[in-house]
């Protein structure tokens, strides 16, 4: 009688795979995977983002913190759909970015992210009151029952009072939460916001970025907020640094046992174990080049390419070591 074949098929083999490592950022709501974005003018090329990884958890609120041409904004026209990454994987909400058609583009701009811009004009129209701003996507979308959803949104975001003013008639910060009103007005599952809070004083920043959490609360939408606003990783739960085109940190904010708020801050490990060093501490102790690593049992070190106090040198022979003849 023949023996039964029991050599796993393809198929079988790909599944055990699948099971024992799942890929890389399965289950997030955004993720970037390596994402090149390099921009030619005249002949120049600028590498704005240098194979950037950036996982978003659904229901999750980041801001993405960085110097001026760290790739910010690059990132954020990737992810709103506005342009298309040079190389690598972008998903939001399971569309794949770089697979879409101009028909795909329009109903992910529409249906699947909401937007907040820096300039209040770019959000609002200046002759329309904020009620109507805010039922505006909707009737374009066909929705129905708008006139009840604007008012719910406007009190969500403590603006219900101003929904009979026209933008010029109301303080920036108004006007920018009466613009997330706007950016939520279709239920879209991300929200982006670019710079927010980037014309705004202290005080009205503070609401805004309050009224952000509020609509990530009540609403679950996951939110990624792009700002130069360094007290911002006070504001939310998790910062991500954009260092050259690459996350380089990330500050962890959490409620200690006594209501104490603590902020840690992280650097970035990537898949293949590359990691950004804070340029002060790369500085403090003038490193260049390279690097001596060494594994101790619960981190590593890193030090300077200098010989060290201790190193015994090959040219200065040590007192109990034999010596060569010559010398002698
Ligand atoms: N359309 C473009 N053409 C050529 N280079 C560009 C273009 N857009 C951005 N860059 C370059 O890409 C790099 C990243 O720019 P980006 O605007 O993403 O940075 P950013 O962090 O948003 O800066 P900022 O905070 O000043 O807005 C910069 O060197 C910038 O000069």
């Amino acid at each position: 009688m023949e023996e039964p074949d029991d050599t796993p098929t393809l198929s079988q083999l790909e599944r055990q795979a699948a099971h024992v490592r799942p890929a890389f950022g399965e289950h997030a709501h955004i993720l970037c995977d390596n994402l090149v974005r390099i921009y030619k003018t005249e002949g120049v090329e600028v590498v704005a983002l240098q194979g950037l990884d950036l996982l978003v958890d659904k229901g999750e609120l980041i801001a993405v913190v960085g110097a001026s041409g760290s790739g910010k904004s690059t990132l954020l026209n990737v992810l709103s759909g506005l342009d298309v990454p040079t190389a690598g994987l972008a998903r939001v909400a399971g569309t794949d970015l770089l697979a879409m058609t101009a028909k795909d583009r329009l109903r992910y701009r529409r249906e699947v992210v909401g937007f907040v811009w820096q300039q209040t004009a770019r959000n609002l129209l200046p002759y329309l009151t904020a009620g109507e701003n805010v039922r505006l996507p909707m009737r374009l979308a066909g929705r129905r029952g708008r006139t009840d959803r604007a008012g719910e949104l406007l009190d969500l975001l403590g603006v219900a009072h101003r929904a009979g003013s026209r933008p010029g008639e109301m303080s920036g910060g108004e006007q920018q939460r009466v613009a997330i009103a706007v950016a939520l007005a279709n239920s879209p599952q991300v929200v982006l916001a670019d710079e927010p809070t980037g014309e705004l004083d202290s005080e009205n920043s503070e609401q805004v970025f309050a009224a952000l959490r509020r609509a990530n609360r009540e609403l679950g939408v996951t939110t990624v907020i792009v700002t130069h606003d360094a007290t911002v990783s006070e504001q939310v739960d998790r910062t991500v640094g954009i260092r050259d085109g690459r996350t380089s940190s990330e500050t962890l904010r959490r409620t200690a046992e006594g209501g104490a708020v603590i902020a840690e801050e992280y650097a970035v490990l990537d898949r293949v174990g590359r990691l950004q060093l804070p340029r002060e501490f790369i500085g403090a102790l003038d490193m260049e080049r390279r690097v001596r690593l060494e594994l101790e049992c619960d981190h590593i070190g890193v030090w300077p390419d200098r010989p060290q106090p201790d190193t015994p040198q090959p040219d200065t022979p040590q007192p109990d070591q034999p010596q060569p003849e010559e010398s002698r």
